[in-house]
């Protein structure tokens, strides 16, 4: 049974008033460390850039099945593109969902023989990781026609958005306004010229359909099993239409409903903050599921913000001081801290997302990855 305690809403229209911001950075202090997860309002994304995207989340799902196959994932070493209905398994149940996954554009960069001339200007692709990194699979503009227009202003607001909300938490953590913002350099002519530390992360947004259920069901389904987010840092998820179905797990171990509120976004944190922060502030766990009639499909966007590959959890600690990993005593951090991160062949982002992706999409991994890989990342 879930219950309905509310979650927090954080108005990030306070920040822009010095007497007010306080208050909105105490609100945050205490969703990052006692919640775990929140809702944010006045955000700053413009309403009518979310519509555009949204308005054709049923003309991407409703092509033909010829068309949606033609973007299978299959196709993409990246792990990009189409899964079609409940392909995909949380905790051994098939996910009561179709997917596509998109990221930011960018081309590969992945060049098994980068020479060493190249790493001396901090160019090395040669990791297998940066096979991650690659361009998205587009519908045909005929069938979704504004589609890629519409995605790609959706995910320029959203990358805005994540690092104004980064610059709130390291206020909240008490660290000076800029302190990530090497992990995050900008896709820039300028920034290529000084070659920045880390290259610019590459984002991943899912555009996710769990169908209507009209007649109502036995039990409970399925649409997404209980899990963490393991694709990025911070997830700031869309929740378009009325239909409910998230529920996030409290320190009590009950579910919470989390439902859709008009003109916000839900904010949670990925595997890779909650074991930089040491488990001061949680990735929390979540799920999506399909209780009773749903007359309308449920449609939502997550967006994972990305973080340089070759970033490794370690490097983010250093940027965070012990009195905030320390928030959280001992005996409450939890178990699942002994996560892949902590293994020091995973340490790095890529290694752990590449290993993620290998274990979660096995078909796309036998097609573009060695026998030997995949037993490397499945051990
Ligand atoms: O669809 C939702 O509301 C949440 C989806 C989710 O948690 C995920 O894809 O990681
Ligand atoms: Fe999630």
């Amino acid at each position: 049974m879930s219950g309905t305690a509310a979650l927090p809403i954080l108005d990030l229209s306070l920040a822009n008033s010095p007497h007010q911001k306080q208050q909105l950075l105490g609100q945050l202090h205490d969703a990052l460390f006692n919640v775990g997860f929140l809702y944010i309002k006045s955000h700053g994304v413009a309403q009518e850039k979310i519509k555009a995207l949204t308005s054709l989340l049923p003309a991407l799902f409703d092509q033909t099945n010829e068309a949606k196959a033609s973007l299978s994932k299959l196709n993409s070493p990246h792990f990009l593109g189409y899964s079609g209905f409940a392909e995909e398994a949380t905790l051994g149940q098939r996910d009561l969902r179709e997917q596509f996954d998109f990221a930011t554009e960018l081309p590969v960069v992945y060049d098994p023989k980068a020479s060493t001339s190249d790493k001396s200007k901090g160019e090395d692709f040669s990791k297998l990781y940066y096979r991650l990194r690659g361009p998205n699979q587009w519908p045909a503009e005929d069938n979704v026609p504004g589609f890629r227009n519409a995605f790609l202003e959706y995910h320029d607001e959203l990358q805005a958005l994540s690092y104004r909300f980064v610059h709130l938490i390291e206020e909240a953590f008490g660290i000076p306004v800029g302190t990530f913002d090497a992990f995050f350099p900008r896709l820039t002519s300028a920034n290529n010229a000084a070659h920045p530390r880390y290259v610019p992360p590459q984002h991943r947004i899912k555009l996710v359909k769990y169908p209507a259920s009209p007649s109502g069901l036995a039990r409970e389904e399925q649409g997404v099993g209980a899990h963490k987010d393991s694709s990025g840092w911070l997830t700031f998820l869309y929740q378009a239409g009325e239909e409910e179905g998230l529920e996030v797990l409290d320190a009590s171990g009950s579910w919470i409903r989390a439902p859709p509120i008009e003109g916000t976004f839900v904010v949670n944190f990925g595997n890779a903050f909650e074991a930089a922060t040491e488990g001061a502030v949680k990735a929390t766990i979540h799920r999506v599921i399909t209780e009773g009639p749903r007359l309308k499909p449920r449609y939502s966007i997550p967006f994972f913000q990305g973080l340089p590959l070759d970033l490794t959890v370690k490097e983010v600690r250093q940027c965070i001081p012990e009195h905030v990993r320390t928030l959280r005593p001992v005996s409450e951090r939890p178990n699942s801290l002994v996560s892949s991160f902590l293994d020091s062949r995973w340490e790095s982002l890529g290694e752990s997302q590449l290993r993620k992706w290998i274990r979660s999409h096995e078909d796309v991994a036998k097609k573009w990855y060695s026998n030997e890989v995949i037993s490397y990342y499945l051990q």
